[in-house]
C-alpha cells in the first residue's frame, strides 16, 4: 500500500475526472503515509480547490490502484498520467452503477484521448450515474472535506452560509449549493454545434415560480450543460441524517432556466423542419408534469395571462417553412402549406379551428388512417399561422390542478402540412408539433372525481403507447404499435418511413416539491432515447427504477402512488401488487377503461382508508 502511496509524490500532476464528465490536472500537496491519504489541489474559476483521500486497494498487475473518498461532495478519480491510476470509490452505502453504452464510454473516451483503453475503462467505471452528499456536520466525524474555499466564519452569519434568509429545507438548499460550487456550469449557447439526430431527446428546466419562490422552494435540478443533468433528490437515512441522493442523466441537450424559447427551438425543432421539404415526417413533442412548461415552450411565452404566439415554437416552426417553401432550392418542387389544430382528449379527436367540433379517426384498408373532417387551412405567411394557433389555444381544454391554475388536460396537435400544387394535391411532407398533456394525472386521483380518473388513464394509456411507438422507430421495427392510442393512431405517418425523425423536448419543474414527477419525466425520456444510437448520454441506471417494475409503471404508478408515500413497507408491498395487477390490466389493448374504472375507484378509496391513518 504504501508503495503505492510513495510513487504520488507531492507537486506531481495528477488527472482529476469530475463527475459532470470533466478531466483536468490537480497537484499532489501532501502524502499522509501514516494515514494513508492524499492532498490533491486544483484552481478553479481563480479559487484553490482541494480533497483529502484515503483506504488505497492496490492491484499491483493493473497499476489501478482504489481510492475512497472521505467526504463525497465529489465524486472524482484521480489518474497519474503514466502507468498509475487512482479511482475514487463511492462509500459503502452508495452503489456506483456500472453504465454500459457505447454512448458513455464514448464521453469518456473524447474526455482522454492520450490514455491507453484500459485506464480510459477504469475511468468509466467511476463516472457513476448517482453519488451522494451527506450533511457536512452530520458526516462521521472522521469523514472531513478539506475544501480550499472555507469562509471565513464572519461570511457565515446567521442568514446562513449563503447569505438567504432560513427556508423551510435550509440545510438541503446548503448542501446543493455547496455540491453547485464544485460544477462548472456550460450552458447550451446559440453557437453551440447543431448534431443531427433522427430521434432527439432534450430536457428543459424552467425557472422557479413567483409561488415557489414566496415558498422559499429549493432548487433541485442542476444543468452543467453538453446534455446533462442532476437532480439532487433530498433523502435522509434512518437515523434522519439528511443527504444528497445525486443522480446524473445524459441527454442530447439540456437546457437550463435561462435559455429562451429560440435557443430551444434552435436545437430542437428548427433542424427537423428541413426534413419535411425532403418528403418526410417530423415530430415534436413537448412532455413533462403540469406546469412545467409545455405549453410556455411551444406555444409561446407568456406575459400575465397573455400568450404571446410569436414566441413559441408552433410559430418558429411556421416562420422557418415560409422561408423554405420560397428558398430556390425547393420553390420549383410548387408547395403550398396548410395548418390543422386538434386536440385529443379522453381519446376523443376535437377540431380547434371548427369549434371543437368531434371528429371521426378511421383506418382504411391501405392502414391509412384518416381524422374524418379535420379542417386544413391553406396559410401563406407565419402570421396566418399565428392567428389559427391563438384561436385554436383559445378552445383547448384547461381545467385548475394544484400546480397549474390554466392546466391543459389533453395533447394539443398542430400539424403544418405541404402539399404539391397538382390537382390531388398530394402530400409532401409534414410537421406535427405535439403540446401533451401532463404526464403527472395521478395527483388529481385524491379528488375522486370519475371525469379526472377516466383522463388519467386515457393519458396514461396514451403516452406509454407513445413511448414504445418512438422506441419501436429507433430500433427500426416492422411492428409500430400505433393502434395503442388514439394519439398514436393520428400520428402513425410520424413512426414510419425512414425520412421520419422525432424530438422530444422533456420540460421539468425545479422545485423540490416536483422532485418525484421531475424524476418520472427524466426516466421517461431517458427509455425513450434508449435506443437512440446517436444520443451521447447513457441510461440512467437501473436502480433508481422501482423494484420488480416495467417502465410502464413509470408512468402509471404514480396514478396510485400519490396514496402510499411515507407508507408501511407492508402497505407499499400491497400497494404495488394490487397498482402492478392494474398495471398490467391497463396495459392491455383491449382495455376498457369505463367498465374498469369502478374497479379502479374501488381501488383508490381502498387505499386513501388505509393511508389516512398513517398520516
Ligand atoms: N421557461 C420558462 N420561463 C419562464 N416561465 C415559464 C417557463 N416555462 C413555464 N413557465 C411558466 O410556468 C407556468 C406553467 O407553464 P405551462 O402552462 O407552459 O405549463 P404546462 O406544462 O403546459 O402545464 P399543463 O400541462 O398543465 O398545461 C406558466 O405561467 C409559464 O409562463
Amino acid at each position: 500500500m504504501e508503495s503505492n502511496l510513495s510513487r504520488l509524490l507531492v507537486g506531481l500532476s495528477v488527472q482529476i475526472s469530475r463527475s459532470d464528465g470533466r478531466v483536468h490536472l490537480a497537484t499532489v500537496k501532501s502524502v499522509d503515509t501514516v494515514k494513508s491519504t492524499v492532498m490533491a489541489e486544483w484552481y478553479e474559476r481563480k479559487m484553490c480547490r482541494g480533497k483529502e483521500v484515503s483506504k488505497f486497494i492496490n492491484t499491483e498487475k493493473t497499476f489501478v490502484t482504489y481510492v475512497t473518498i472521505k467526504s463525497s461532495h465529489l465524486l472524482t478519480s484521480i489518474m497519474t498520467t503514466a502507468r498509475q491510476t487512482c479511482l475514487f470509490q463511492v462509500p459503502a452505502p452508495v452503489s456506483v452503477p456500472v453504465r454500459s453504452t457505447e454512448s458513455t464510454m464514448a464521453n469518456s473516451e473524447a474526455a482522454q484521448p492520450d490514455l491507453p483503453p484500459s485506464l480510459r475503462c477504469a475511468l468509466f467505471i467511476c463516472t457513476s450515474g448517482r453519488r451522494k452528499s451527506v450533511a457536512p456536520q452530520e458526516n462521521n466525524k472522521g469523514n472531513k472535506r478539506l475544501s480550499c474555499l472555507v469562509k471565513p466564519p464572519d461570511v457565515q452569519t446567521k442568514r446562513g452560509k449563503f447569505g438567504e434568509a432560513s427556508r423551510p429545507n435550509q440545510k438541503f438548499y446548503e448542501m446543493i449549493q455547496e455540491f453547485r460550487e464544485t460544477l462548472e456550469i456550460t450552458p447550451v449557447s446559440a453557437s453551440d454545434l447543431i448534431e443531427p439526430h433522427r430521434i432527439c431527446v432534450c430536457v428543459r428546466k424552467r425557472p422557479l415560480n413567483k409561488q415557489e419562490v414566496n415558498k422559499k422552494e429549493i432548487d433541485v435540478v442542476t444543468i452543467p450543460g453538453k446534455g446533462a443533468l442532476l437532480v439532487h433528490e433530498p433523502k435522509h437515512k434512518v437515523d434522519l441524517t439528511k443527504y444528497l441522493d445525486n443522480q446524473v442523466f445524459h441527454f442530447d441537450y439540456s437546457f437550463d432556466e435561462t435559455a429562451t424559447n429560440e435557443l430551444v427551438y434552435k436545437f430542437t425543432a428548427k433542424p427537423l423542419v428541413q426534413s419535411i421539404f425532403e418528403g418526410g415526417m417530423a415530430t415534436c413533442f413537448a412532455y413533462g408534469q403540469t406546469g412545467s412548461g409545455k405549453t410556455h415552450t411551444m406555444g409561446g411565452d407568456f406575459t400575465g395571462r397573455q400568450q404571446n404566439s410569436a414566441k413559441g415554437i408552433y410559430a418558429l416552426a411556421a416562420q422557418d417553412v415560409f422561408t423554405y417553401l420560397n428558398h430556390r432550392r425547393y420553390a420549383h418542387l410548387e408547395l403550398s402549406a396548410y395548418v390543422s389544430f386538434f386536440e385529443i382528449y379522453n381519446g376523443k379527436v376535437y377540431d380547434l379551428l371548427n369549434k371543437k367540433a368531434k371528429l371521426r379517426v378511421l383506418e382504411d384498408d391501405r392502414q391509412q388512417v384518416q381524422v374524418v373532417g379535420l379542417e386544413e387551412i391553406y396559410v401563406s405567411t407565419a402570421e396566418d399561422v399565428i392567428k389559427m394557433i391563438e384561436m385554436g389555444s383559445a378552445c383547448r381544454t384547461s381545467g385548475q390542478t394544484s400546480a397549474n391554475a390554466n392546466s391543459s388536460r389533453s395533447h394539443a396537435i398542430l400539424q403544418i402540412v405541404l402539399r404539391c400544387n397538382d390537382r390531388a394535391s398530394t402530400l409532401h411532407g409534414k410537421f406535427s408539433l405535439v403540446d401533451l398533456a401532463g404526464n403527472e394525472r395521478g395527483t388529481d386521483v385524491s379528488s375522486n372525481d370519475r371525469s379526472t380518473l377516466v383522463e388519467t388513464a386515457e393519458i396514461n394509456r396514451s403516452l406509454l403507447a407513445l413511448k414504445e411507438c418512438i422506441r419501436s422507430l429507433g430500433m427500426n421495427s416492422d411492428h409500430i404499435p400505433f393502434r395503442m392510442s388514439t394519439l398514436t393512431k393520428v400520428l402513425r405517418d410520424s413512426f414510419i418511413g425512414e425520412k421520419s425523425r422525432t424530438c422530444m423536448i422533456a420540460m421539468v419543474s425545479p422545485g423540490m416539491a416536483s422532485c418525484e414527477y421531475t424524476m418520472n419525466t427524466l426516466r421517461y425520456a431517458d427509455r425513450v432515447k434508449e435506443l437512440n444510437g446517436h444520443s451521447k448520454g447513457s441510461r440512467a441506471p437501473k436502480a433508481q427504477e422501482p423494484i420488480n417494475s416495467s417502465s410502464e409503471e413509470v408512468i402509471l404508478i404514480p396514478f396510485l402512488k400519490s396514496c402510499f408515500i411515507n407508507s408501511h413497507t407492508f402497505f407499499k408491498t400491497f400497494v404495488l401488487k394490487r397498482a402492478g395487477e392494474l398495471v398490467n390490466a391497463m396495459d392491455q389493448i383491449s382495455y376498457n377503461i369505463e367498465a374498469g374504472l369502478p374497479d379502479l375507484m374501488d381501488h383508490s378509496r381502498k387505499l386513501l382508508g388505509l393511508y389516512k391513518p398513517l398520516l
